[in-house]
């Protein structure tokens, strides 16, 4: 997004459905159905039906080949107007951001009026791919015109050739579980266990507190049974979490990181509205808060010794210095709990002197920001994290509490990604 732009977008409010736990919920649901799902929600929260917006831009991390044109064939299926132009993207967990930044981009330039941003992930109904030698040999059956010729393929087929090849939740370039590779970040930063364990507490004090409040109901709606985050646990403690034994990093015996203070494998999709304020204003619709800038970064962390999940860390000054604010100018920051250890690895680092000297190129560290203010309607270590859709769940989210606190507060995104990459954004209400 450069700068100056022509014009803001404008958030007018989201919709997603409560996130399952893996293998649970929505064990029967494929991304298009919790897609499609979501999009009718803000169909019927924004009186939408029948109407067509300027596009919806969406995607998942984990996608079955037929799902080839994913986001088309769930508007397809929503009540949107068919006429309503689709496309996917995918940036791994910071597709649903990303995916509101194009869509903001567009409005911003005047192409389109309004659009829907959107992200969806199954890790129940993960896509599984077959080998070289059983796929070549199916394609061969498939063409073949005689039966000597069918048999022959069939002959190809071996034995070992039937294992199915199971996506790893691991980078393809080294090998090793993303949990794997925070364990390394956070022993680089000596993040304790403890304070993993209290930023996990908060995190579901904190979304507990936003469903007793009524804050999520116009916000999440309901699906296959769950009317909330199956993941959230309200009486989580630190004593509890101080029981769970490491899940990585575990050759490490002083390892910190469990299942508590790591988001669960989860299912879920989510949506968000935005447009030009004129469009806004012509359909009766309050802005919540307008998108502002955004910024993505990547690091190296394959021969470049970075952390995978630190790029949020180098995109960060990049937007502050083009909107000429400090990170402390901000009334709420939403940063993506990953791992309790990747969020206090970045805040960390963010206060390190050596760090914003050496490998941000800063005169000064960026700062502390006040705690009380980060992820103040819990994030993803309770929520879980669909891949796809916490991007579009926190636009939604910190709009919302933006409006609630206001005109004229700010408010900060910063979302990591698999291979190495990150995205920030900028929220002003
Ligand atoms: C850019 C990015 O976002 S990178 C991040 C991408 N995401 C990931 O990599 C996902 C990482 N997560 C995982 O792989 C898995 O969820 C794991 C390995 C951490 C855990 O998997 P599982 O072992 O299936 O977790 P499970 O839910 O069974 O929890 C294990 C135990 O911890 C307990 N537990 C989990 N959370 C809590 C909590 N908040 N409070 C108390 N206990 C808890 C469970 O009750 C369970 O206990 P039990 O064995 O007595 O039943």
């Amino acid at each position: 997004m450069s700068s100056p732009q022509p014009r803001r977008a404008a958030v007018l409010g989201g919709n997603r459905i409560p996130f399952a736990r893996s293998n649970s919920a929505y064990a029967q649901a494929s991304n298009q159905d919790m897609l499609t799902a979501t999009l009718d929600g803000l169909v019927a929260r924004f009186g939408l039906q029948g109407q067509q917006v300027g596009e919806v831009v969406a995607g998942a991390v984990l996608k079955h080949s037929r799902d080839f044109n994913l986001t088309r064939e769930s508007v397809l299926g929503s009540r949107l107007a068919a006429t309503t132009p689709a496309y996917d993207v995918q940036q791994a967990c910071g597709t649903g951001l990303e995916a509101a930044v194009l869509v903001a981009n567009k409005i911003a330039l005047g192409q389109i009026e309004s659009g829907i941003a959107g992200g969806v992930d199954t890790t129940s109904d993960a896509p599984l791919a077959v080998g070289d030698d059983l796929r070549r040999a199916l394609i061969e059956l498939n063409n073949a015109r005689t039966l000597k010729d069918r048999l022959r393929a069939i002959g190809r087929i071996r034995p070992g050739s039937l294992v199915p090849e199971i996506p790893r939740n691991a980078e393809p370039r080294t090998g090793l579980a993303m949990g794997d590779h925070q364990a390394i970040t956070a022993r680089e930063w000596e993040i304790s266990r403890e304070d993993q364990d209290q930023l996990t507490v908060r995190s579901h004090r904190n979304l507990a507190a936003a469903y007793d409040r009524g804050f999520l109901d116009d916000l999440v709606t309901p699906y296959l049974g769950l009317t909330r985050d199956q993941n959230l646990r309200p009486d989580t403690t630190v004593e509890k979490l101080a029981k769970l034994k490491p899940v990585f990093g575990k050759d490490d015996p002083a390892a910190t990181m469990t299942a508590g203070n790591s988001t669960p494998l989860s299912d879920g999709a989510s949506a968000v509205l935005l447009s030009s304020d004129e469009w806004a204003a012509e359909h009766g619709l309050p802005v919540l808060a307008h998108l502002v800038d955004a910024q993505t970064a990547a690091v190296d962390y394959v021969h470049g010794g970075e952390g995978l999940l630190m790029a949020p860390a180098y995109a960060m000054p990049v937007v502050l210095a083009r909107n000429g604010l400090t990170l402390q100018d901000f009334d709420f920051y939403e940063i993506h709990e990953a791992f309790a250890s990747t969020v206090l690895a970045t805040l960390k680092a963010w206060e390190d002197p050596a760090f914003c000297k050496e490998r941000l190129g800063l005169d000064a560290p960026l700062g502390a920001i006040d705690r009380d203010k980060l992820n103040v309607n819990g994030s993803s270590l309770a929520a879980g994290h669909p891949f796809a859709a916490t991007g579009g769940r926190i636009v939604a989210s910190l709009a919302k509490q933006l409006h609630e606190a206001g005109s004229g507060r700010r408010g900060l995104i910063s979302i990591c990604a698999a291979g190495g990459q990150g995205v920030v954004a900028i929220l002003e209400s």
